[in-house]
């Protein structure tokens, strides 16, 4: 198969993790005869200091030109410490959002057994987790309208929803429960948002034409206390971009590190395949960043973007022998973790591309 995949590392550890990432495609490609060419992009942080724009034309461009993207992550301590700045890296990630019509954010929390005593819960309570996040991606309040007013001492976010955009990211998660466990859990704020009622209104208008699927509506608040609770009690989630954000985090937690969590970011053209972590500046330059949410990112490209289950999932085999076989990164590492298996990003590619 001949395929056209922009790197678009972008800031901090995304220009460490992407790099491994990257090696993985090729190896793929060597080992299932694909002819993969590839080409760079900037992005966030790095496009600023370049161009001044945080996504430049030429960047989106290359999206648009090419059959996937493999996206690291934006940020930089200068602006998170910087609330007045007007040109921000982040600004490049949702426009690039917005641009391709990336509204399905699919984020799976795939516990690997090796790794349940990474995670800060129970190992009884976390066995058998797996959970498929759908988050959307275009709306709510990221994209509705905000301002200042009364001489800048009043500061505003608009959360806003149509039903249309509702319905097309409720009706990828009904389609993937079909797929999995028929369970499909709708996370929203109804007690209170407009915006949450709408969303209700419309997934339960849908829920009839999938009879197969139990739904379950549940508050967001409650929601972020059962997944720790009892992970195993969610199949496919649906939810906001906001409430998205929030929960994936705390999900990683499930998966046992952020560095563990890989996501796909589709809808009306190039995906994007990127971890949900972002740029890590306590970490960046130190060599020390998992690279595996690159890498299961780079699993997601091959299954969703070029339909290469058999390539996708021996990635997936590679990590998880990569585990059985003893070796962490640090944060998945734990006091039984011997000091000569724990490695760094670049030992941890090596190492999971001779299992390759
Ligand atoms: N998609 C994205 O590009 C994205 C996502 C989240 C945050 N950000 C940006 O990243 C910057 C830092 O944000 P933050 O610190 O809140 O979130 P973060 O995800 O960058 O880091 C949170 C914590 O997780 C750790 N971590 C993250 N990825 C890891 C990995 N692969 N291996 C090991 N440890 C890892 C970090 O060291 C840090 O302690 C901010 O500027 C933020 O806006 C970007
Ligand atoms: C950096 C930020 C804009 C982004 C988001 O909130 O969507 C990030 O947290 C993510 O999860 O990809
Ligand atoms: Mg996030």
């Amino acid at each position: 198969m001949k395929k056209h995949i922009l790197i678009v590392p972008g800031d901090g550890i995304g220009q460490e993790v992407t790099a491994v990432g990257k090696k993985v495609l090729e190896r793929i490609a060597e080992k299932f005869n694909h002819e993969f060419t590839y080409d760079e992009a900037l992005i966030g942080h790095v496009a600023i200091e370049a161009t001044g724009n945080p996504l430049p034309d030429e960047t989106l461009e290359k999206m648009r030109a090419s059959d996937a993207v493999l996206f690291g992550a934006v940020g930089h301590p200068k602006y998170d410490n910087d609330p007045s700045a007007k040109v921000r890296p982040e600004q490049g990630l949702l426009k690039m959002r917005k641009e391709l019509g990336l509204y399905a954010n699919l984020r799976p929390i795939k516990l690997f057994d090796e790794l349940l005593s990474a995670s800060s819960i129970k190992p009884e309570i976390l066995k058998g987790s797996d959970i498929l996040f759908f988050r959307e991606l275009t709306g709510d309040i990221y994209f509705g309208e905000k301002g200042r007013k009364n001489d800048g001492d009043t500061a505003y976010d608009i959360a806003e929803y149509s039903k249309y955009e509702v319905e097309r990211i409720a009706r990828r998660a009904f389609e993937a429960a079909m797929t999995r466990g028929k369970r499909l859990c709708s996370v929203d704020k109804a007690n209170v948002l407009e915006s949450s009622r709408l969303w209700r209104e419309v997934v339960q208008a849908i829920a009839p034409e999938y009879p197969e699927v139990t739904v379950e509506h549940i508050f967001v608040d409650a929601a972020a206390m059962m997944l720790i609770k009892d992970p195993k009690r969610f199949d496919v989630v649906v939810t906001a971009n906001l409430f998205g954000d929030i929960l994936t985090d705390e999900a990683s937690q499930i998966a046992g590190s952020m560095g563990m969590l890989a996501s796909a970011s589709v809808g009306d053209s190039t995906g994007v395949y990127e971890p949900i972590h972002g740029s890590a500046h306590d970490i960046t330059g130190k060599g020390v960043a998992n690279p595996l949410a690159s890498v299961l990112s780079a699993a997601l490209l091959l299954d969703i973007s070029f339909g290469l289950k058999d390539e996708s999932n021996a990635i997936i085999a590679a990590v998880d022998q990569l585990l059985k076989d003893g070796f962490r990164t640090r944060d998945i590492a734990d006091a039984n973790t011997p000091a000569d298996k724990i490695l760094n990003t670049e030992a941890a590619g090596e190492e999971l591309l001779k299992r390759l």
